[in-house]
């Protein structure tokens, strides 16, 4: 098993460099304007900027314009995208880097839902989030039951939602996913991360990599 691990609502230098040190493999940047964890374009830019040679920063958008996701691609280097709303399949392409799609998991429904998404335009991995109000960072799981469906027929899903250093070992072994997310699990308040919770986060999840 190889978990990647991606560090969401990064907004300060200090935490992204954290976050790369202690072994994250992605960062997201979140570009939504209703997100507490929102980021300007130019300290965006500045932020991804940190990455090193084989990390990747993702921003997060939710019902964004193509023409501003595609602005701040380029503007900020960004190696993918998140859409993180209501956007349909045919609405996952067109930006030059790969596409993780969002979605929120209330019950089977929203799995087969996801599948739609698969092999959709530039799509490379689903996130499957827990349903808390808003569209995402609310700190809400969901059955991790759900997810081998996808994940056994050789899905790439990242997992989120309410994910904490304490649960994510157990999470990445019911769902055996190609990567885990987190956002307020490792927080002291929204968008600030606690670097000791992120270090312990990655470590959790990167020892049943050491561990198969
Ligand atoms: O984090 C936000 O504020 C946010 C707002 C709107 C859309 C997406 C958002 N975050 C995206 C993420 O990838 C989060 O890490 C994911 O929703 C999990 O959050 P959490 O449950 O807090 O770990």
């Amino acid at each position: 098993m190889n978990v990647r691990v991606k560090i969401c609502g990064i907004t300060r230098s200090e935490d992204a460099r954290a976050a790369w040190d202690a072994g994250a493999d992605a960062l997201g940047l979140n570009f939504y304007p209703r997100s507490p964890r929102y980021v300007e374009p130019g300290p965006a830019a500045a932020l991804a900027r940190t990455r090193p040679a084989l990390g990747s920063v993702v921003g997060v958008f939710v019902n964004e314009s193509p023409v501003t996701i595609l602005a701040r691609v380029r503007e900020c280097g960004l190696t993918a995208v998140q859409l993180h709303g209501d956007e349909p399949p045919e609405a996952c392409m067109g930006y030059g880097v790969p596409v993780i799609k969002a979605l929120r998991v209330r019950g089977e429904e929203d799995v087969e839902r996801a599948r739609t998404y698969v092999g959709a335009g530039d799509v490379a991995a689903l996130l499957l989030d827990g349903a808390a109000p808003g569209y995402g960072g609310g700190g809400v799981t969901f059955d991790w039951g759900l997810v081998a469906r996808l994940t056994d027929a050789g899905v790439p899903v990242l997992v989120a939602g309410g994910l904490t250093p304490g649960n994510v070992a157990e999470a990445i072994r019911a769902t055996r996913p190609y990567g885990v997310d987190v956002a307020s699990g490792v927080e002291s308040s929204p968008g600030i991360k606690d670097v000791d919770a992120v270090r312990t986060f990655i470590r959790a999840a990167k020892a049943l990599n050491l561990g198969e």
